[in-house]
Formats: C-alpha cells, structure tokens, sequence
C-alpha cells in the first residue's frame, strides 16, 4: 500500500496534458484554460486619459495666473482632437482624452466656474495629477495573460478591455461515471429489501460540473463479470476519463479490479494507506485515465477532491491544483487510530476546524456541514487541541 503523497506523485507523473485545443468566444470562455500566453495588441488607456471629472490646464500656468477661459469641453467618447491653448483650460471629464498640451487635470470640487471661467483654490497642485498615461496599465505589445490562466470573470473582463474576441483554450475532457452494484436503485423508484439508492453517480457528475468538467456521462453496471467488462471497455473508448464507483474492494461480486485486468489495463497503484478510500485505484485503459473510487459515498467523494480533481487540473493546463488548503487550528484533541491517513470532515467556526459527527465512509450526512476536510498524515497519532492542520476547502 502506497501513502497519500506517493498516490498523488504517481497521477502527476502519468497525467499528460491534453493535446486538444478549440476555440472560444469571450462570451464562452468562463471557466476555461487559455492554451495560449496572450498579449496585449493594443495598450492600456490607449490614450491619456482623464481621470476624474474637472479641469485640465498646463501645470505652469497654474503659478502666474487667477482665472481660465474654459477653452472646450472634453467628454468621455469625444473624438476630436483639443488643442490647448497657453493660459486656459478645459473641462473635461473621467475618461476622456486628455489634449496633449493639458498635463494637470484639477478636481471639480477645487474649481469655481462662472461664465465660461474657472479658478482654482490655492492648493499645491502636482503635474500629471489625474491623468492615465498611455499604457499606464500594459503596453500594446506586452505578455498579457498566461497560458493555463483559467478563465474568470475578472480575467475575461481584463481581455475584453484588450479588445480580444476569440481565445485558444484546452478541450476539458470528457468523463464517464460508472457505478457498479446490484443493490443501486435509481432514486425515482421505491426500494426492495436489500436495496439502496444510487447517490455517488450524482455527486460525482455535481462535483465535476461545478470544478468546470461538464461533458459527463454516468452509467451503471450490475455484478456481473461479463456485463462490468463490456461497459468498462465501451466506456474507456469513450471517454478521457473513468470514474468507476464501487466493486472495487475484495468481495466476491467486486468486479472493477478483475474486469480491468482482463481489458489490459495498466495498474498505476491500487490502494493508499488512507481512510476513507482505501482501495483507490489509478491506471491507464489505453488513451483513457482510470480511477476506480471506492463505493462507500464518502469516500468516493474524499478521492474525488483529493486525487481526481487535481488530476483532471493537470489534463487540462492548470497543473495539479488541489482544493485551496488552509492551515487553521484545530478545536479539540484528535486520536488518530491506525497507520493510515486520515480525511476529517469539518466545520470552520471561530478560525478553529471543528471535526463533525458521522466520519464513516458510509456516511455522507457530515458534508451537510461541512466547510471541507482536514487532512491527518499517516504518522500522526494525536493531534493537540490548538495544534495547526490543513484543511482543503470545499469548492462553493
Ligand atoms: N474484507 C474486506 N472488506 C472490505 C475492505 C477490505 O479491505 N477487506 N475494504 C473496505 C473499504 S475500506 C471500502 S471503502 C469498501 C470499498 O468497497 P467497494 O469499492 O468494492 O464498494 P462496494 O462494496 O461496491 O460498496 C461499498 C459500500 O458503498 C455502497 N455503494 C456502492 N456504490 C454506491 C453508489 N453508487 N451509491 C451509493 N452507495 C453505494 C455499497 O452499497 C456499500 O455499502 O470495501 C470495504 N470492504
Ligand atoms: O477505505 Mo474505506 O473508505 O475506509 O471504508
């Protein structure tokens, strides 16, 4: 059995970065990953700019004289090019362009106008004040954004101002979720003894929709060798991704570990000294990434975060990016049993992480809490209240 650490280490060095680019319009591209460096075609203000509303003046002109002529009026949009002329101003507001000759622009609220002049109150004034100079933010011709940026709305926003239209972003990968199981019945239908509803196919898709992976197909399989083999090969031909849920472990009916032997896929580790999620298993179907997760909920969700959320990162040009992990103390004394690593669910409160009720990896009611998990590494046994843990946050 592998740890946490060297489980993670051996996805990083299989994952490749996907070959598959397309493009997007700006108006499409929320959430996506720029496959390209971007720079700027055009610089930023493209022209002096004003800005606040007030007056323009030469600075020099400021010491030796008591009213202006208010020679123009300069608004946002105007076209026309104002040519200032010794000795007046200009009225002008916040992002017009500024005439070449007009070096200091003064408040409003410092100026009296009367009858087409304006004076200024008796203040030191500093040349440049108020203006946007061209290029203050970038210039035309600057490295604009990085490849692997993903795409916020702030980001996108920026590459608006630039006047860019269209972007070259990675192909996210598609992804079949592929639960096994006699006993999963679809919610929508009442249950027989013996039977359970089928919930990880769901979270799987919810959790992978709201990391930005929306092309997802679930399916679900019976135990039965033949039936798990045949879907597990359609699927693997299909997708770039297979999450398979459950039949993973060492029953008689757990068919994932045989079927995927028997297709020839390549075992990259199968179990992590952890809890939950012990029997994870990561490997290769030809072109397609296999993860077949655990069946108990949580802990199918727990390696969702911990090990295929970064990896599908990776796939995409984002590295491997784990969930924001922060490092807070804990609020009481935890007595960690075992050599395994642990995955708490928790609740920040107070800046304390305080650890839930129900950690069993059959359960799934502590999410309903929780703020995310707390990660315990194998070789610790008790952690003092107050003592610092990290904890990896739970995307909203
Ligand atoms: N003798 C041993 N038994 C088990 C071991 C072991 O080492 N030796 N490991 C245990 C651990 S740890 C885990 S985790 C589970 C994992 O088992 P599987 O991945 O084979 O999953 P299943 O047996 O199919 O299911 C486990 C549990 O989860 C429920 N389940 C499964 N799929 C779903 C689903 N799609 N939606 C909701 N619930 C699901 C299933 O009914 C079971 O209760 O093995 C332990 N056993
Ligand atoms: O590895 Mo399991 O998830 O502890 O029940």
């Amino acid at each position: 059995m592998i740890s946490v650490e060297e489980a993670k280490s051996l996805i990083q060095q299989t994952i490749s970065l996907t070959a598959n680019h397309k493009k997007v319009t700006l108006i499409d591209a929320l959430g996506e990953i720029l496959a390209e460096d971007l720079y700027a075609p055009i610089a930023l203000p493209p022209f002096r700019q004003s800005a606040m509303d007030g007056y323009g003046v030469r600075f020099e002109d400021l010491s030796h004289q008591g009213d202006f002529t208010i020679q123009a009026i300069v608004p946002a949009g105007s076209t026309e090019k104002v040519k200032l002329q010794a000795g007046k101003a200009v009225r002008i507001f916040t992002g017009a362009p500024v005439p070449d000759e007009v070096d200091t622009i003064i408040i409003q609220e410092m100026a009296e106008e009367k009858d087409g002049k304006v004076a200024f109150e008796d203040r030191p004034y500093r040349m440049g004040q108020n203006i946007r100079p061209v290029g203050e933010q970038i210039e035309e011709g600057d490295f604009a954004v990085k490849k692997g940026q993903r795409l916020t709305p702030e980001v996108i926003s920026f590459i608006a101002s630039l006047g860019v239209t269209e972007l070259e972003v990675y192909q996210k990968p598609s992804i079949g979720i592929l639960a096994n199981g006699d006993e999963l019945m679809p919610i929508g239908y009442p249950l027989s003894y013996g039977q359970i509803y089928e919930s990880n196919t769901i979270g799987l898709k919810h959790a992978l929709h709201q990391a930005g992976y929306t092309s997802t197909e679930s399916y679900h399989t019976l135990d039965i060798q033949e039936e798990v083999i045949q879907r597990i090969k359609e699927a693997s031909e299909k997708h770039d991704f297979l999450l398979l849920s459950g039949g993973i472990s060492v029953g008689d009916y757990d068919y994932v570990g045989t079927s995927l032997d028997y297709l020839g896929c390549e075992k990259i580790f199968y179990k992590v000294k952890q809890k939950p999620g012990k029997p994870l298993f990561f490997g290769k179907l030809n072109d397609c990434y296999v993860f077949a997760l655990p069946g108990n909920p949580a802990a199918a969700l727990t390696c969702f975060h911990e090990y295929v959320y970064p990896a599908l990162n990776q796939y995409c040009g984002l590295g491997f990016q784990q969930l924001q992990t922060i490092k807070v103390p804990i609020a009481t004394e935890y007595h960690k049993k075992g050599d395994r690593a642990q995955f708490l669910k928790a609740t920040l409160r107070d800046g304390k992480a305080h650890l839930l009720q129900g950690q069993a990896s059959s359960m799934l009611r502590a999410f309903t809490e929780a703020s995310g998990y707390i990660y315990i590494p194998k070789e610790q046994g008790i952690t003092k209240e107050g003592e610092l843990v990290e904890v990896r946050l739970l995307l909203r």
